[in-house]
């Protein structure tokens, strides 16, 4: 399996494309996440539409769902086959009243589903994306109130929504799970409320910090390199191998 992120940075980063990633695994494409960037990110990596089976969405945070109306349009006027659209069932009403509604709606009664093969997560439980690729969504913890969803790729790789710091949850994922790999979203400066900040990061055990590539970072990201103990801040557009775990 290969991760690209199409884009690293913060909500408001005008460097970085918004932290949206793709997924690659031999038979499927898959986009997590599809912020107002996602379009011209993939523009720059001559990735058409076309060429992605599926999106996840982790939160309804514009960097986060602010591409997906164009990716619907796009799909729906190309007259390519629907792709499909990976979402917590308990989010999938409130992106199409509170996000997605004005933009798509034809007037007519239309939904989400003429745009996307919906498929429904259930929180805690493993969802098949394809024959190699399986995802389990777990909520953590953003803004309060606010339902976001963290993932576990393949039982090995963790990959956080935005996410405030949680140092227990972070041991279960290394100790008790056993991932090998921990994408964790990163903000560069205290004080952290809705995100984990480097700080805070940096006040992990070192055998943690080892598994953990940062994302999500500001503008000034490479005034920290070299400041960011074991942990290693991810390339936007470079793709990261991960060797199967069996
Ligand atoms: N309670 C909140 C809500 C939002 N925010 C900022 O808005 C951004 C929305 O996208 P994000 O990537 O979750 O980062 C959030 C904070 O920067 C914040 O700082 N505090
Ligand atoms: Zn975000
Ligand atoms: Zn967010």
């Amino acid at each position: 399996m290969q991760i690209q992120m199409i884009g690293t940075g913060s909500a408001f980063s005008k460097k970085y494309f918004n932290n949206n990633a793709l997924v690659y695994t031999e038979d499927y494409t898959l986009l997590i996440d599809c912020g107002i960037t996602a379009p011209m990110a993939l523009h720059k990596l001559n990735k058409p539409v076309q060429e992605i089976d599926g999106i996840l969405i982790t939160h309804l945070h514009a960097d986060h769902v602010g591409g997906v109306e164009e990716l619907a349009f796009q799909s729906k006027f190309l007259n390519i086959p629907k792709p499909k659209l990976f979402i917590s069932a308990k989010l999938l009403p409130v992106l199409w009243e509170n996000s997605l509604k004005a933009g798509l709606s034809d007037g007519k009664g239309n939904g989400l589903e003429d745009f996307f093969e919906i498929v429904e997560m259930n929180e805690n439980e493993e969802t098949t994306i394809s024959p190699s690729l399986h995802i389990e969504i777990i909520q953590t913890e953003h803004v309060p109130n606010k339902l976001s969803y963290s993932l576990f790729i393949n039982q090995d790789l963790f990959y956080s929504a935005d996410m405030q710091f949680n140092p227990s949850l972070l041991a279960h994922i290394h100790e008790g799970r056993k991932c090998r790999t921990i994408m964790h979203d990163c903000q560069l400066e205290d004080p952290g409320t809705v995100h984990a900040t480097l700080n805070q990061l940096l006040t992990l055990p070192e055998e943690i910090q080892e598994k953990i590539l940062l994302m999500h970072y500001g503008d000034h990201m490479e005034d920290f390199i070299g400041k960011t103990g074991k942990m290693t801040f991810m390339e936007q557009q470079k793709r990261y191998t991960f060797e199967s775990n069996e």
